[in-house]
């Protein structure tokens, strides 16, 4: 049986932040959102960050207001953010771990050591009507931490992959691979993201068993150069080529117990 098709939720942070830069009141991530939507977005993925660096709360109340497909917002695990997020209740609330100083997000949450915290959170989000994901590294104790805390999705920070180059790549990769095998035989929905473009997406969409991809540089940086539809609508071929090749792969191990080539990281 061919398995879902793979959904591509498209972040619209960095259109808000060319607009902070200048504070203006251009480029308009909400305008984003919806020309991303036509051109095939499955989602939208906004990062309310505490220090507001790219998206406000006024993105996100407008989002809430006018996107036909649905809004994951991303998040801190605090008291403001969570009394935020209960106000609007956007159908996804992905919780992320967060550094004032830092230039992008790191790591993935600590769920293994801030259970408590994380166990009340998913709670108060899921009364609100949100499905609750957790954005962590693909590490076997943080993946059981996210089922004891109840969240029904996760998604793995691939980050680390898309930083590595050659012998660490496949390494990541490996490491990706095993996550999303052992977070789906554990019943959870699986999703990665983070630092995601057009030349490793093909590799990531590959492992079997990912529900989701969340990507945001990559696109708007593309977009600069052939529009925001026409990069939305390549990552998605490319996602979904991803996919299909990984299934062949995994086809053909079956089948004849070597694997068809599945698509490789390229170095860039
Ligand atoms: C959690 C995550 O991976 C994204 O939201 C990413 O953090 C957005 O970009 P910035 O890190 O630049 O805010
Ligand atoms: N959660 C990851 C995300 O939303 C997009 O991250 P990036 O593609 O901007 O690195």
């Amino acid at each position: 049986m061919h398995p879902p098709r793979i959904l591509l939720g498209v972040n619209i942070d960095h259109i808000a932040t060319l607009r902070q830069a200048r504070g203006t009141r251009y480029p308009d991530p909400v305008q984003a959102a919806l020309l991303a939507e036509e051109a095939g977005a499955d989602g939208i993925t906004v990062h309310l960050r505490e220090d507001r660096r790219h998206i406000q709360e006024r993105d996100v109340r407008l989002l809430d207001e006018v996107l036909t497909t649905r809004m994951n917002l991303e998040m801190a695990v605090t008291e403001e953010m969570l009394a935020f997020a209960e106000k609007i209740r956007p159908a996804h609330v992905c919780l992320v771990p967060e550094k004032r100083e830092e230039l992008t997000t790191e790591g993935g949450l600590d769920v293994v050591g801030s259970l408590d915290a994380v166990v009340a959170a998913c709670r108060r989000l899921a009364v609100a009507g949100c499905e609750v994901s957790l954005f962590i590294d693909p590490e076997p104790a943080q993946i059981e931490a996210a089922v004891t805390a109840g969240a029904p999705v996760i998604e793995l920070h691939t980050g680390a992959y898309a930083e590595a180059r050659g012998e660490a790549a496949a390494l990541e990769h490996a490491r990706l691979s095993a996550a999303v095998e052992m977070a789906a035989d554990l019943g959870l929905t699986v999703n990665a993201g983070h630092g995601l473009h057009y030349h490793n997406v093909e590799a990531i969409a590959a492992i079997p068993g990912l529900h989701e991809l969340n990507i945001g540089h990559g696109i708007i940086a593309r977009a600069l150069f052939v529009g925001l539809k026409e990069a939305v609508a390549e990552m998605k071929r490319l996602a979904i080529a991803g996919q299909e090749a990984g299934l062949l792969a995994a086809l053909d191990e079956h089948d004849h117990g070597h694997p068809h080539a599945a698509p490789e990281h390229v170095d860039r």
